[in-house]
């Protein structure tokens, strides 16, 4: 089995780095760094390499630069797999690597910053500003303050490249969102210029008429890589490829906003420029992530482990019809378009072949839930309505918390807490840390108790 590398694979040179990426996960490699990837292969204008910086763990980023920034995608259909070979990753780095950001993101020719670091990484406080309470965020901000740029949070980060390319006159530039966010370019935004102010205020000036926050909807359903994969990727490929992918053949991205400084045509990969992302969001929100939400929940009450055991069980089927009909109603879609996109998500979430664990999706809910279900709720709760999918939802949620294992969420000690207990003071106590209008709806109160009975039973 031979070692990847640009040599043995006959791969192009790295290209010129005009994107830096924070966040060098699996979506980002199935996604962002694929449309670079396949825009550069269609011709036409000068390739564009990416320089991708890790989020948390130091060493992420070495067996991809051990193979010269190469790594595979194995896509992966109900018949088969194919495997594509992805030239994009012009560097992988430590993200710790100050010096390496910061020259990176000081570089005029570099035009865009992508990010991919989960919900919870952009560190919201409640009025969406940054939140200072958070001890990381707070540690790094008296770094930033004090010139000392060897900061740990993705916000700090961002900000501290963005004053490293101020210092260097490298001109405006394009930051893009890539994480599954409400508004994710305006929310960015805000917390940015917010975490820019409190370092100065002059540079938040700088940062407000220099830096372009662009909206994105992104859609490609990527689980973690497995050995197994590893091995699928070696069989068929020939090389001992430490970092492939594995994703759906389905892939979306579309984008609205400004890039001052130019960025790589993505379009030639695939990619929609659009005047406003919210339609896209939200079919793509509610629909998919909100089902995907309710079955990582209520999914193992009945005994399943990933998204295409869920989909199969007619029981669990009937849920996500039931919360796909509520969602509908608020949907600015025609009746066709959403119900194209529902059998779509039949399919893809039925690909027996994509073994997208529940556990991995159930991370992280009291930054998803509110994104996901609770727009659809509140509207339904207006109208007068107990939406039976986003009831479910929420009491699957709780039965998750309930069980106490495996809770991964920055606010998982809380929560669990909040949920041990009799069933309707643990309804009580996680709504209103989700929102206090919602402990305060007596009927929703009741029917998320009732429902976590059943799913307990
Ligand atoms: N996997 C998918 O199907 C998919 C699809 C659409 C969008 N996304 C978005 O991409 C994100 C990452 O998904 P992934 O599959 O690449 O996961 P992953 O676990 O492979 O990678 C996550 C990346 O985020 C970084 N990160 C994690 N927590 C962070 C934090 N608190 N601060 C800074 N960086 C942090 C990690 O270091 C890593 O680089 C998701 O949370 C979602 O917002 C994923
Ligand atoms: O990646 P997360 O953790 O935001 O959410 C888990 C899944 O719902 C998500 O990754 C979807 O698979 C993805 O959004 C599909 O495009």
């Amino acid at each position: 089995m031979k070692p990847l590398s640009r040599a043995n694979a006959g791969a192009p040179e790295p290209a010129p780095v005009r994107v830096v990426h924070l966040g060098l996960g699996a979506f980002f490699r199935a996604h962002q760094a694929w449309y670079t990837h396949r825009a550069n292969a269609e011709g036409g204008a000068e390739p564009a390499g990416i320089a991708a910086f890790t989020g948390r763990r130091p060493d992420a980023a070495r067996p991809i630069s051990d193979q010269d920034g190469l790594y595979h995608v194995l896509v992966r259909d109900r018949e088969g797999d194919q495997t594509e070979l992805v030239t994009s990753l012009s560097g992988a780095y430590d993200g710790a690597d100050t010096a390496r950001r910061h020259a990176t993101f000081a570089a005029p020719e570099v035009g865009s910053v992508t990010l991919t670091v989960t919900e919870a990484g952009y560190r919201r406080g409640a009025d969406g500003g940054p939140d200072l309470d958070d001890p990381a965020l707070a540690d790094d901000l008296v770094r930033l303050r004090a010139g000392n740029a060897d900061v740990a949070t993705a916000p700090a980060r961002l900000v501290s490249g963005l004053l490293a390319r101020r210092a260097a006159e490298g001109g405006p530039l394009a930051v893009v969102p890539c994480d599954n966010l409400v508004d994710n370019g305006p929310t960015l935004a805000k917390v940015v210029v917010g975490l820019a102010a409190a370092v100065d205020e002059g540079f938040a000036d700088w940062v407000e008429h220099n830096v372009s926050f662009v909206s994105t909807t992104i859609d490609r359903i990527t689980p973690a890589t497995t050995p197994d994969d590893r091995q699928v990727v070696a069989t068929l490929t020939g090389f001992a490829d430490q970092a492939p992918v594995v994703t759906e053949p389905f892939t979306e991205w579309v984008l609205a906003g400004e890039f001052p400084a130019g960025r790589p045509e993505w379009e030639r990969g695939g990619a929609r420029f659009v005047d406003d992302v919210k339609p896209f969001e939200q079919r793509k929100l509610w629909l998919l992530n909100g089902a995907h939400s309710l079955l990582a929940y209520a999914g193992p009450t009945r005994g399943h482990t990933t998204v295409a055991e869920a989909i199969e069980d007619p029981i669990c089927r009937g849920w996500v019809d039931a919360w796909w009909d509520e969602a509908a109603r608020h949907l600015p879609l025609t009746a066709d378009d959403i119900a194209k996109y529902r059998a779509d998500l039949v399919e893809r979430f039925a690909n027996p072949r994509i073994r997208h664990a529940l556990a991995q999706i159930a991370m992280d809910g009291s930054q998803k839930l509110p994104i996901r279900i609770l727009p659809v709720l509140t509207r339904e709760r207006a109208n007068g309505v107990l939406p039976e999918g986003g009831v479910r939802a929420l009491a699957g949620w709780l039965a998750h918390l309930r069980k106490g294992s495996d809770v991964r969420d920055p606010r998982a000690a809380e929560l669990t807490d909040l949920a041990a207990g009799s069933v309707p003071t643990a309804v009580h106590q996680v709504l209103a840390l989700l929102d206090p209008a919602l402990a305060d709806d007596a009927d929703l109160v009741t029917a998320v108790g009732a429902t976590l009975r059943e799913l307990e039973a």
